[in-house]
């Protein structure tokens, strides 16, 4: 199903297990901040609508969204955390650049799922153009930041 024919922001607290206990880290990239601020904060208020802690919730920022593994590998690898949630907009440009930016953050978030036994959780719009990012970060679609939220607490809870 297409994101179209869906809202990002809707889910049933009924079913998600409570965070109150959980502790969650945000890296988060300067780059279109305009849209990365927006999912950051559908992240932090499903977060704490779910009952996590502000104190339990770490952000860092980094320049763009090349650098989200980085930052993630480096919270992950000094920080006490159960998720972490990696935020970023790429928007397609004039050249290849966007493949190559998506198609690193992607593969450098997937690995680092796979090296760490803390959830990496993949919270990237990779879009043609501002419009689409606009209704993916608090508008028409909802808000992929709500739904990397919830991502994460049914990942840190996982098993
Ligand atoms: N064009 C976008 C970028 N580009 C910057 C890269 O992410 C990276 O910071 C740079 O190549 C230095 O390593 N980043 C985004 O997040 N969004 C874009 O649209
Ligand atoms: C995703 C990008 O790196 C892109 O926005 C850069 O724009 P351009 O391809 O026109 O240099």
């Amino acid at each position: 199903m297409a994101t179209e024919n869906k809202n990002l922001s809707v889910y049933d607290k009924s079913t998600i297990p409570n965070a109150k206990t959980l502790r969650f880290g945000i890296v988060v990239s300067e780059w279109n901040d305009t849209i990365t601020e927006g999912l950051y904060n559908g992240a932090i208020d499903a977060l704490m609508d779910c009952g996590a802690l502000a104190e339990n919730i770490i952000r860092w920022n980094v320049p763009g969204s090349f650098e989200l593994t980085f930052g993630c590998k480096k919270m992950l690898a000094t920080q006490k955390i159960d998720a972490v949630i990696a935020i970023g907009s790429v928007i397609r440009g004039e050249t290849s650049h966007f493949d190559y930016v998506c198609s690193g953050v992607t593969q450098g978030i997937k690995d680092l799922n796979i090296a760490y036994d803390v959830p990496v959780i993949f919270c990237v719009l990779t879009d043609d153009n501002l419009q689409q990012s606009l209704d993916r970060s608090g508008g028409k679609h909802g808000n992929k930041g709500t739904e990397a939220a919830i991502a994460a607490i049914k990942m840190a809870t996982l098993g």
